[in-house]
Formats: C-alpha cells, structure tokens, sequence
C-alpha cells in the first residue's frame, strides 16, 4: 500500500505511542543517514522520529558541516557584536521591509507573558535568502523576501554567513527526508515545498546574567520555535534547556562538533502534533558572553501546511485548518517582534 493513501486506514501505531519523558536529548550520528544504505538512513530515520515524537529536540553528531566553517561563523558573529552600536544601527532591522538585520537586546520578546521587563537578554542579526529587488517575489511585496543588510567594515563577514547559509539549507533538506522517512512517507515527500525555502541564520549574543534570576528577563523566555526545522550551533557557555514530556527543564549543554536541532510548531501542525514542538529557553549563567547560530529552516512562502497523509485518520482527525508557510511564519513573527505588529497593523 502506497504511503499517500493510508489516510483511509488506522495510522502506524509507532507514530502514535506515547510520549516517554527522556532526562537527556539524544544524540544521533547522520554519517550513516549522509552516505549509508537505504536501510541505514530508515533506522537513523526512526531514531529522529523516536526523538521528534519524545521530545521534539535532538544533537547530531558526524553532520557533515567543517569544523573550520562552524568556528568562521562564530568568529565573525563575535567581531559584529563585540564591534560598535553604530554599526549595528546601520542595519537595524526596522529599517528592512523583510525582516533582516539588527536587533538590540530586548527586541525580541520570546515570552511576552512572562516578560514584561523589555524582553530577551539578547541580541541577534537576521540574514535571509538574499534576494534582490527584481525577483518576482519580491517585486510582488511578498513578506519575508527580499534583500539582506550586511554590516559595512567587516571584510569576509558576508561571504562566511552566505557560505553557512548554503551549507545550512543543504543539511535542512536532508533532515526534511529523515522527517519523511520517519513518517512513512516517501523520502522525497517534503521536495515540492522546498523550492526556495524561506531559511534565516541569525546570529545571538547573549550578555551574563548573574544572582538572583528573575523569569522576567532571561536570555531567551521560554517559547517553542514557530517554523519547520531548527539547526543551533552553541559554544561552550551552554545555558539551553527544554522542557520534556513530563514538564520538567532539562539542560541541553554543549556537546563538542554538534548541532542541536529541533522542530517547530509548523512541523507539528503538519504532524498533527505526532512531532512535539517543545519549549526552550536559554538563561546565561555561564559568567562569560554567550554566542550562537540558530539556523531556521521553513519551507517555500507558497506551502501547503495541512495535516500530512500518514498523520491523520479516523482515529486521529486533523487538529488545525490548513494554512501556508507564509501565513504561519507572519503570525508568529508578529507576536515577538513589536515593530513587526506594529507595522502591519
Ligand atoms: O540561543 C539558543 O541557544 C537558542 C535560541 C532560540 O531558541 C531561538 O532563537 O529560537
Ligand atoms: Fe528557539
């Protein structure tokens, strides 16, 4: 029976067992994924399915990405925000009409609930999919599309990121066919949604925090990321925790060579919530500044986000009504980002 039809019929009962609350995110090794047997990639496939369902978070070790290209994006981060506020100004992000650029700490609000004293202790660049202002997409007004702003006077920081950036897409694309091969769905599933996936990599610099820690302001307030797939690149500081099944904070410290890599709660809608999109937050406490590259991976502005063939059925009817990439993304942006609201309103 082919995959796309088994709507009709019960779901895989694996996809549907119970959620185990782990004590650790798990570690898998994607060299056997990257370059092994079809059989290899299912079973590295189902150990990222076990971890999306559990947990929603998971390392991966032997990913592919060099070792010298990692520590470049670090080393350039830290030049752009260890350098002046002007420069930083230059490109504040409030002067971009897609989301790209500075911001200042206290300008994303991961928590707005919880956080009512300014917002995250962080600062960060966005940098996109560098389009320019001719492309269809953007010629058309298409939210989230259209050129970055690259700080000025920082020689090389600009072909590190886009070198990152291209790299990043290709690991999110074949994670993207681990998720499918998880879900039972043919590897390739996830292809017609990625023509020119809406991706960000967006640095963070996050300062020290130290004594008593109010929930008020921390580095990043708790939150579940909005989009598809999540690629973080950590240093030593560590600080990350995520919340398991059983509601408990568990550290996701750093671990040598990996990434943590998570999904988001448009993966979950696809999933029908089968793959848990799961709160994190990070508090610095390491005494040092804290740096970090998450990488944000979403699909095309045009996807279709409705509950996927092997997810829903008679007995586990879809939870939400379809929506787009596009859609999705803009919502949340809003809800974090107050100029972004406040533009669009
Ligand atoms: O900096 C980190 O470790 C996590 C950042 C994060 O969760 C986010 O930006 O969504
Ligand atoms: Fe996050």
């Amino acid at each position: 029976m082919g995959a796309e039809t088994r709507a009709e019929t019960s779901l895989d009962p694996a996809l549907l067992a119970e959620r185990i609350p782990l004590e650790a995110v798990p570690v898998i090794d994607l060299e056997s994924f990257l370059a092994g047997t079809p059989s290899e990639r299912t079973r590295v496939a189902r150990q990222i399915g076990e971890a999306c369902r559990n947990i929603g978070f998971f390392y991966i070790v032997n990913h592919g990405v060099p070792a010298e290209l990692r520590a470049a994006v670090f080393a350039e981060a830290k030049r752009f925000f260890d350098g002046p506020l002007e420069r930083k100004l230059q490109i504040d992000i409030e002067r971009s009409a897609c989301h790209r650029g500075y911001f200042k700490l206290g300008g994303e609000n991961l928590d707005p609930a919880k956080q009512t004293q300014g917002g995250d202790l962080k600062e960060g660049i966005k940098i996109g999919r560098d389009l320019p202002g001719d492309h269809p997409l953007v010629a058309a007004g298409t939210p989230l599309h259209g050129p970055n702003q690259w700080p000025g006077g920082l020689p090389g920081f600009q072909e590190t990121l886009q070198s990152y950036f291209d790299r990043l897409n290709d690991l999110g694309r074949q994670l993207m066919q681990a998720f499918a091969l998880a879900l039972e769905l043919p590897e390739d599933h996830f292809e017609r949604d990625l023509d020119l996936p809406m991706a960000t990599v967006g640095p963070l610099h996050y300062p020290p925090q130290q004594g008593r820690i109010s929930e008020a302001q921390i580095g990043a307030g708790a939150h579940t990321d909005f989009g598809c797939l999540t690629i973080l690149a950590q240093d030593e500081a560590g600080g990350l925790q995520v919340r398991n099944a059983a509601g408990q904070w568990i550290d996701a410290p750093f671990i040598a060579d990996s990434f943590v890599v998570n999904i988001g709660d448009m993966m979950a809608r696809w999933t029908n919530d089968i793959f848990a999109s799961t709160q994190h937050r990070v508090i610095n406490r390491s005494g040092r500044e804290r740096y970090s590259i998450p990488f944000f991976f979403d699909p095309d502005h045009d996807a279709d986000v409705s509950c996927l063939p092997t997810c829903c059925g008679p007995d586990r009817p879809a939870r939400y009504p379809p929506t787009t990439g596009l859609e999705h993304l803009l919502e949340m942006i809003n809800a974090t980002f107050d100029y972004h609201r406040e533009r669009a309103s």
